[in-house]
């Protein structure tokens, strides 16, 4: 039995002061029957880390450099993130995929990096509308994975992967639950064929979750949590999606 994770990705949103209150809502809410992380912009990552180092909330960033160090002036290293206490590090997220053009090969660079350091990498792959429409789903996910697994190697069952489809991200289109299932049965399966952890990994779905339809996904045989954005700024919306997993 797999146990559930739900994560905060707070994308580029807060302030110290805004972020001392959501952590205090979340904490004050513990325990819960799932585990629980917030990946947070870069400069709050201390705060973070004081405001969780005595609950068992975990936290991490929202993307990492493939670089160990040098200069690559902008870049944050995955040592850098472990010295702050990151457990996770989020990776190949659409937003950095299409704003930033980043390959598949330079996210698989990454989680590499990730995990050379203890970090584990939430690995994030969707297709977008067109994709979609045009029924380049399983493809275009299974090449987003096939990149990293090649990368990893026997180190591909530390890693998370996040199916979160590029049309449900931020518009309030969530895939339906059995969606979202098919999508996380075709990354199971191609994991299987890599590792024999894939059946222990957890594979989390992203893209408009919410109180009111987080449990119809996490209740689906292959999703085990959420990748949540939106609805992790507000205490009470993350508080009530992490009581969804169980
Ligand atoms: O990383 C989180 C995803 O991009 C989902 O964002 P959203 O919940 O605002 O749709």
């Amino acid at each position: 039995m797999r146990r559930k994770l739900v994560v905060g990705n707070w994308k580029m949103h807060g302030s110290r002061a805004a972020n001392a209150e959501l952590l205090a809502g979340i904490t004050q809410a513990r325990p819960f029957d799932c585990d629980v992380a917030v990946c947070v912009p870069y400069p709050y990552l201390a705060d973070t880390a004081v405001s969780l180092a005595t609950s068992d909330l975990r936290w991490g960033a929202q993307d990492c450099s493939a670089h160990e160090q040098g200069a690559y002036t902008g870049e944050v290293s995955v040592g850098m993130l472990a010295e702050f206490g990151c457990r996770y590090v989020i990776v190949g997220h659409s937003e950095r995929r299409g704003y930033h053009a980043e390959s598949d090969q330079l996210v698989a660079d990454k989680a590499k990096a990730a995990l050379a350091r203890g970090v584990t990498p939430i690995v994030c792959v969707g297709e977008t509308l067109a994709q979609r429409e045009a029924g380049e789903t399983d493809a275009v996910v299974k090449r987003q994975l096939s990149a990293v697994i090649h990368t990893l190697g026997h180190c591909v069952g530390e890693m998370i992967v996040a199916y979160e489809p590029v049309w449900a991200i931020g518009t309030g289109r969530t895939a339906t639950p059995e969606q979202a299932q098919a999508v996380h049965a075709l990354l199971r399966a191609q994991l299987q064929a890599a590792t024999p952890k894939a059946e222990s990994m957890v594979l989390l779905y992203g893209g408009s979750v919410k109180p009111d339809n987080a449990a119809s996904l996490f209740g689906q045989k292959d999703i085990d949590g959420g990748l949540i954005g939106g609805a992790a700024l507000k205490a009470a919306d993350f508080v009530a999606i992490c009581r969804a997993a169980k």
